[in-house]
């Protein structure tokens, strides 16, 4: 993350942060003051018997330290705040970004799996604004404070504390590089268990029918163990750092023990000077410590912070785009189209072009590219060679909602959310559903009305308290709810019974509300109500008779 970076993600904050930065001055002058009170209160209080003193100024300490505990409070909360703001402002974008994607993103890892990875990125960056990262300049601030205190007590004592700062700088740097390795490791380990569990948890039911609950348990119980030996190699390196830290600060201790004696002994510290002293070099290490450990929790993020970074660098659909699209589309234009997939040719050169009014079905063997068609043409899939054109512009140059918000789909693949039919169909807008008036739509409406709670009716997760043939109709009163002028359907009815099937094509037969259709089926019935029927042969689509 580059300095600038950080600067203007933390632009929104400049007040709270410059109300951190005046608390930070505050506890700089508690920090600089107190060593000589609490030296005074030994050398003129206690070491000469006079009580008074020693609870004035023993009271004037507890109010230093009340205050300057309650003064980090109040700096700890401005931090949380930020911290907060900024965690939800990054997994929002995040998630948003996410959701804009190009498609093609989402082929080789899920949706879920990107999403999962970068708000894990997310966490670790946001670890170490809970670390008190923000607290960086008050720890500063009170390293200063405590070190002029310390230096005006006596400076050679204070070279000795300032001699040892390279070492513990030193024994840093080593830890940091290994952290950084060690994290990654961490970073992989956990996006690979994410990875797996995606896939996972989307095949429940076959887990269950083949009987694979033993292996997969197995599998999770290695990338739990796989996981935590990594995090233990992590935990125990900063571990080794706090060994290394407090053996080197035990060791100076003892050297200012000895030096103070000398130094007493030549009446040149009084015995409260270097007692305040003793307490008060703390105050020195444990700013210094905690700005070590946030150099190797920098480390530590900075594989999540390069994988944010490439993650927020993916390219998103047009959103931008400002071209009007038509209020009625002419044609749709397939010119020269080609598309592969891991340099496996599905499409060679398809060109076709659909005018106003026109029903168009395309038939095919099972992975002729079907479905790739129907894709293309929602811009689900990018062609690898040649364009598809609306009223003559290539679609690209159109507002990805725009251009979506012309199209009523049924997909091959149908996902219901959880929630009710009536959810399910009008996502949210609480209009009555008018289907019932339409006869021509029986066969569907006429499923739901039969159920006891109707389109109040909960599909349960991803639709699974529907059969196919239901969740079908469901999606079909969906795109037909939510008219435009395409309406596309991918095997629409291929888990319907006879009866329906026969219905929903007397539906399309006499059905004029959109200006065109595009049906892709396996279904020979539908073929004689349409315009045109093209068939997909050799990666490429000839017209055939509609009956
Ligand atoms: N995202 C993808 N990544 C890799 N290969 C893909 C992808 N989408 C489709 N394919 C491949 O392209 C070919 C055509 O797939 P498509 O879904 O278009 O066929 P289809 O004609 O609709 O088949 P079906 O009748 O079985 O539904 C298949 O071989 C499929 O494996």
């Amino acid at each position: 993350m580059t300095v600038k970076s950080a600067l203007k993600m933390m632009k929104p904050y400049r007040t709270r942060m410059m109300i951190i930065m005046s608390l930070a001055v505050v506890i700089t002058g508690i920090s600089a003051v107190t060593p000589f009170v609490n030296r005074n209160m030994i050398d003129q209080g206690l070491l000469q018997g006079d009580i008074h003193t020693v609870m004035a100024l023993v009271l004037l300490l507890a109010l230093l330290q009340i205050g300057g505990r309650f003064v980090e409070y109040l700096q700890r909360r401005q931090e949380i705040d930020i911290s907060n703001d900024l965690g939800k402002r990054l997994k929002t974008e995040a998630f948003e970004h996410g959701l804009k994607l190009k498609p093609q993103y989402f082929k080789e890892q899920g949706f879920y799996k990107r999403i999962s990875d970068a708000l894990y990125d997310i966490n670790k960056i946001m670890n170490i604004a809970n670390n008190s990262f923000l607290t960086i300049f008050v720890v500063i601030c009170k390293c200063v404070g405590a070190m002029i205190g310390l230096i005006i007590l006596d400076w050679r004592l204070s070279i000795l504390v300032a001699a040892i700062m390279p070492i513990k700088i030193w024994i840093n740097i080593v830890i940091r590089k290994r952290a950084e390795k060690l994290s990654k490791q961490l970073m992989d380990d956990n996006k690979q268990y994410n990875s797996w569990l995606s896939n996972i948890l989307s095949g429940i039911t076959d887990i269950k029918l083949w009987n694979l609950g033993k292996k997969i348990t197995a599998e999770y119980e290695g990338h739990v163990q796989t996981i935590n030996e990594s995090s233990k190699r992590l935990s125990l390196l900063t571990e080794k750092n706090t060994l290394f830290s407090d053996n080197i600060e035990f060791v100076l201790m003892n050297a200012i023990y000895i030096l103070g004696a000398f130094l007493i002994m030549g009446e040149q510290i009084t015995f409260g000077g270097l007692m305040a002293f003793i307490t008060f070099a703390a105050y020195v290490f444990s700013p210094v410590n905690i700005i070590m450990e946030l150099r190797i929790i920098l480390k530590q993020i900075t594989p999540s912070v390069d994988g944010l970074k490439r993650f927020n660098e993916l390219g998103e659909e047009n959103y931008a785009a400002t071209l009007p699209l038509a209020d009625k589309i002419s044609t749709i234009e397939f010119r020269n189209v080609s598309i592969s997939f891991g340099g496996v040719e599905i499409l060679k050169n398809l060109s076709l072009k659909i005018n106003r009014g026109e029903k168009v079905a395309i038939v095919g063997d099972n992975g002729s590219g079907k479905t790739s068609i129907i894709n293309l043409l929602l811009r689900l899939y990018e062609p690898t060679e040649g364009e598809i054109l609306m009223d003559g512009v290539p679609v690209t140059e159109y507002n990805i909602e725009d251009y979506r918000r012309k199209f009523s789909v049924v997909s091959q693949d149908i996902h219901l959310f959880q929630g009710t039919v009536k959810d399910n169909i009008t996502f949210g807008k609480n209009a009555d559903i008018a289907f019932n008036e339409d006869h021509r739509l029986k066969f569907c409406t006429e499923t739901i009305e039969n159920w006891d709670k109707h389109y109040e009716t909960q599909v349960g997760s991803e639709g699974t308290k529907l059969s196919g043939g239901e969740r079908q109709k469901v999606a079909l009163l969906r795109a037909l709810y939510h008219k435009s002028e395409v309406l596309v359907l991918d095997e629409p009815t291929s888990n319907y019974d006879k009866e329906s099937d026969d219905e929903f094509n007397r539906y399309i037969q006499g059905n004029t509300d959109y200006d065109f259709y595009f049906i892709v089926t396996h279904r020979k019935g539908i073929l004689p109500y349409m315009d045109k029927v093209l068939e997909l042969e050799n990666k490429s689509c000839v017209p055939v008779s509609t009956q």
